[in-house]
């Protein structure tokens, strides 16, 4: 939060002195207020995503909060036509409540981006979006259209997923998971894919729910699972939804628009191999240049939009879900990368890190994916080393 990554640009007057224009200043502010935060919950049926919604609205946080329970579980037709999901009755968008906290929570049953525009008709009557999505929602396709849709995204920004999983089943949901919950049979000499592997997988937090139905090393066994899945997420653990602090640890994330070193510390330290279906993948490189920077962008778009690795044609079977990097540019310059499945965006930052750290000398991208792990981890080092080696 603290990190100079985040703080917003300084205005400085033309004259090179300080002061800044009052109107100028003004007119940037609309400009930056207009934006509203949207989370995504999701989480296997029956987890506690509902209850974790009630505790959010009900807690204090001083924020205006809609709420939007979809029906964004058929993730078909919202990818076919991500903006064109045609709301049954938009007179449901209009139900208000007035909640204890001062919380305005506008809640609507409908389904998809339509409702959104609605609501953001609304604009200013809410400064936060919480969208629950159903249990068998795979996030991957959810959220790319709050991220880079230019429409909604000149609204909304995407602030973050947070997956709710039920410390009780987990086990049983990641390893036997059936009929609908089976999204992906073994193949490629992979593991099976559940849903819940794809909310994880993707998730930026994982709240680990109804933790008094557990022991302490039942607990301690899900959070393992939980964060061999996914090494870039933080973990809540809670019972009844009820984390500790909301703002940086639920809401206010700002997991798409930064990526802070310690991001990726935990995912660069190795990973455990408790779950076979979803791995992690560092690869790491110097400081580059201009010439290096477009060789990583090509290579980028080979492996996230193509799923090939340059040179390693027989690697297959993978899926990168979630990417998150910081690549050092020669003369100080920064460039974090975010992705998800095969969408990425590499974004200016600023080298507060100054390159201190070991981990630091270069730049780092993790990758977190389906079979993505030893050989294809390897393969992917190899590949980018190849393309970067005489830029
Ligand atoms: N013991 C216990 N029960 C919980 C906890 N959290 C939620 N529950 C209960 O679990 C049930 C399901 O919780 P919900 O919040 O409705 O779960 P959901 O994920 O919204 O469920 P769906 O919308 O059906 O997918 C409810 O009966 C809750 O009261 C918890 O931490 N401990």
């Amino acid at each position: 939060m603290d990190d100079e990554d985040d703080a917003p640009p300084m205005l400085v007057s033309a004259d090179g002195t300080d002061a800044v224009d009052a109107s100028l200043s003004g007119e940037m502010e609309d400009m930056n207020v207009t934006k509203v935060p949207i989370s995504i919950i999701t989480g296997y049926l029956g987890a506690g995503k509902s209850t974790l919604l009630n505790y959010i609205l009900t807690a204090r946080h001083g924020k205006k909060i809609a709420v939007i329970l979809n029906e964004f579980g058929n993730t078909t037709s919202l990818e076919q036509k991500p903006l064109t999901v045609s709301s049954a009755d938009s007179s449901l968008a209009t139900e208000w409540l007035d909640l204890a906290n001062g919380c305005i929570c506008c809640s609507v049953k409908d389904a998809g981006v339509n409702a959104l525009e609605s609501l953001m008709a609304r604009r200013g009557a809410f400064d936060y979006i919480l969208l629950e999505t159903t249990g068998l929602a795979d996030p991957g396709n959810i959220a790319p259209v709050f991220w880079v849709d230019e429409g909604l995204g000149s609204s909304i920004y995407l602030d973050g997923i947070v997956a709710v999983v039920d410390a009780g089943g987990l086990g049983r949901e990641l390893d036997e998971p059936v009929g609908e919950e089976a999204v992906e049979h073994e193949g490629h000499g992979g593991k099976a894919l559940s849903v819940a592997h794809l909310q994880i997988s993707h998730a930026d937090v994982v709240i680990v729910n109804k933790a008094d139905l557990v022991s302490e090393a039942q607990l301690a066994a899900v959070v393992a699972r939980v964060r061999a899945i996914n090494s870039l997420a933080s973990v809540r653990v809670t019972t009844r939804g009820r984390v500790d602090a909301l703002e940086g640890s639920v809401l206010d994330l700002h997991a798409y628009d930064r990526v802070r070193r310690e991001d990726l510390d935990f995912a660069a330290k190795g990973h455990s191999h408790l779950d076979k279906a979803i791995g992690t993948a560092t690869v790491r490189f110097g400081v580059l240049g201009e010439g290096g920077m477009g060789a990583l962008d090509a290579w980028l778009r080979r492996v996230l939009w193509e799923s090939k690795v340059p040179g390693f044609e027989g690697a297959v079977g993978w899926e990168v879900h979630r990417a998150k990097g910081r690549v050092r540019l020669e003369g100080g310059r920064v460039k974090m990368l975010q992705g998800v499945r095969e969408i990425f965006e590499l974004i200016d930052g600023v080298d507060v890190d100054g390159g201190s750290g070991e981990e630091e000398q270069g730049g780092r991208i993790v990758f977190i994916g389906r079979n993505i792990s030893g050989e294809t981890a390897e393969a992917f080092q190899k590949s980018l080393d190849t393309a970067l080696a005489g830029v």
